[in-house]
């Protein structure tokens, strides 16, 4: 039962993608029945022939046509040659207006496969990109990827092609036999008793083969997974060494997908093998059967070539019907990983979702949070962040600092009884989160910039923001000589397709672009990390001039990043040590005291004499 509520699901998917092209499928599949309805009139025409132009019998046909088309008189009159070329004649309309069907339905389903593989790629990104943070930390690139390329062309494939061809031959089998059934009971019945043996033997292997490409398709994602992995981390492979150790890798991930494919080739090798054997029986036993038929006179000679030509034209479409069938299964995995994706659950807000002002105190309250299957990583914090003050959180790594800010941004929501986070007093759970996500500009240790140019990447949030808005949020954050060097300035791409920026520059830009978004909470999680300490106290310097009445939040684990702050706080392993500004904390016995013993002969001194004047 379960199978076939799987089944029927899958059915439902499609149709769903199929509605919005519903006009051109089915006016594919009416112009297909008409192309297959004059097909099959062919070897009708040629039994009249055979039996008419070499027999000499008068014509097989229905008394009305007979009359319409004077065929009578017509026959008296002429030549064997003329009658030849009238059966030429005939033959040649058909294949005309065949032909023209095959093109109507054939643009018809063009256009409508299109559509609905457009449709479902745009649903699909469209999804992709409500999909929680969490989800995606969940999931490889690599094979989301597959699923939204490879997963959708097979769909698509399948829609286009084979779901056409199995209206074809049903409605072709359906002709065929009628009319066979007209000309001899017995040859029919023979050819009839092959259907099910076909299709039972079709079946065997779909189910089998299903399986197989669903193996192959989960290896195709593992393959494509190592390949991403492998080009996104390429600095570090070259840097240490690594080629000879990820080109195995790859190897032994490709010998299995390859293994999988033979396998599978072998399987699809013995279906059509063992299908070729039994329509040569088919036709054996049709052609012997057939022509004692005839020798006794139960058929005519163009009767019995008739059926030689029906069953020929059966045996194709029917050894397809497998072809199809196996694509159906491909599909149907396919259908399933891309359903996959479409059945996880959008972030969404709940009805009523506030949209409160983002400037006052933001209080973290006895806040616990456990990652899925981890153990706890923030236990019972509790602080306040006074509204337009400088908070700066310091700690170990894997303390939690992030993951505070995660919350804080609402990427991974707080469950019920494990504290809440309010801004203004109004709980952050209950606030629209794009609404959480405009008013809180997080810059990232690792931020990532679009395949853009610099202008583009800096005022993505404010597409509109002219250039001097731009140029000024790079001046702040120390940006712009660097920019203006390149010969291009702002207008140089970056990324893939352009020049490659120096981390500590990717992390300005990445500043910059933040501090477009004028939000009246700004996070800087461990951003100024590839930055020297020289730049990185300019960059202090500038924010503070202009951020006005912003609230801000320096995560880093350098002393000289955080000592202008006017709290500070130290978490070790998900618990807060220690609270209170740079002299109360360096006066005191702990961590923070311990760090800053030990940074304080790195660094350097000129850095923390700017406290002194500030
Ligand atoms: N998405 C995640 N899923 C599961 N565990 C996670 C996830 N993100 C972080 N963790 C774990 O949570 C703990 C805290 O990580 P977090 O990134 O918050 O630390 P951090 O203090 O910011 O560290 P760092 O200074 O190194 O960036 C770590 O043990 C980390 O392994």
């Amino acid at each position: 039962m379960d199978h076939t509520a799987k089944k029927l699901g899958k059915l439902q998917f499609v149709m769903g993608f199929l509605k919005g092209s519903m006009g051109l499928f089915l006016t594919s599949i009416l112009f297909s029945m008409f192309n297959t309805a004059l097909n099959t009139m062919t070897p009708q025409v040629i039994k009249v022939a055979v039996d008419s132009v070499l027999d000499h019998k008068p014509f097989a046909l229905p008394d009305f046509v007979i009359r319409l088309l004077h065929l009578d008189e017509l026959r008296a009159g002429h030549t064997v040659t003329w009658l030849l070329w009238l059966f030429a004649g005939a033959i040649l309309l058909i294949a005309l207006l065949a032909g023209i069907c095959s093109y109507l339905s054939r643009t018809a389903l063009a256009k409508g496969s299109e559509n609905f593989v457009k449709e479902m790629r745009d649903k699909l990104f469209s999804h992709i990109q409500r999909l929680p943070f969490c989800w995606h930390v969940r999931h490889q690139t690599g094979e989301i990827i597959q699923r939204c390329t490879s997963d959708v062309n097979v769909v698509r494939n399948f829609v286009a092609n084979q779901l056409m061809e199995v209206f074809r031959t049903v409605f072709l089998l359906v002709i065929s036999l009628v009319i066979m059934f007209h000309m001899d009971v017995g040859i029919s019945l023979i050819v009839l008793t092959f259907v099910p043996v076909v299709a039972a033997y079709s079946g065997i292997f779909y189910s089998r083969i299903a399986r197989k490409f669903r193996d192959a398709d989960v290896a195709e994602g593992i393959l494509s997974s190592t390949v991403q992995e492998n080009l996104t981390g390429v600095r570090v492979v070259r840097a240490f060494g690594r080629e000879r150790f990820e080109i195995d890798r790859f190897d032994e991930k490709n010998n299995r997908f390859a293994d999988l494919w033979i396998k599978l080739g072998n399987l699809l090798s013995i279906y059509w093998g063992t299908g070729d054997f039994i329509t040569g029986l088919q036709i054996l036993i049709v052609v012997v059967v057939g022509t004692i038929q005839t020798v006794q006179g139960n058929i005519t000679l163009g009767e019995f070539l008739a059926f030689v030509s029906y069953v020929s034209t059966l045996v194709w479409p029917l050894r397809e019907l497998g072809r199809i069938l196996s694509e159906m299964s491909k599909a149907g995995v396919s259908i399933e990983r891309i359903a996959y994706i479409l059945n996880a659950s959008e972030e969404q807000d709940s009805p009523g979702a506030l949209t409160p002002p983002m400037n006052g105190d933001i209080h973290f309250e006895h806040i616990n949070f456990t990652y899925e299957g981890q153990n706890p990583v923030l236990r019972d914090i509790d602080f306040t962040i006074p509204a337009g003050s400088t908070f700066a959180i310091l700690g170990g790594t894997g303390s939690g600092k992030s993951t505070l800010m995660h919350l804080l941004d609402r990427l991974y929501d707080l469950p019920p009884e494990c504290g809440r986070i309010t801004v203004g007093g109004v709980d952050i759970a209950k606030m629209k989160r794009d609404w959480v996500r405009q008013n809180i500009g997080l810059v990232l240790q690792e931020p990532f910039l679009f395949s853009k140019t610099i202008v583009d990447n800096i005022r993505v949030f404010r597409p509109q923001a002219s250039l001097s808005e731009v140029r000024n949020a790079a001046q702040i954050a120390c940006v712009d000589d660097a920019v203006q060097e390149f010969s291009e300035g702002y207008d140089t791409v970056v990324g893939e397709r352009g020049v490659t920026l120096s981390g500590g520059q990717k992390q300005r830009v990445a500043i910059a672009r933040m501090l477009m978004q004028k939000a009246p909470i700004m996070v800087f999680d461990d951003s100024l990390s590839a930055v020297d300490s020289e730049t990185d106290s300019q960059i202090r310097r500038a924010l503070r001039e202009s951020l006005g009445s912003s609230t801000v939040i320096l995560i880093s684990h350098r002393i000289t990043t955080l000592m202008q702050a006017n709290k500070i706080l130290v978490l070790d392993n998900g618990k807060i040590a220690q609270m209170g500004t740079h002299d109360e904390l360096v006066n005191q016995e702990g961590i923070y005291r311990s760090i800053y013993d030990i940074q304080l002969s790195s660094d350097d001194r000129s850095l923390l004499d700017e406290k002194e004047e500030k």
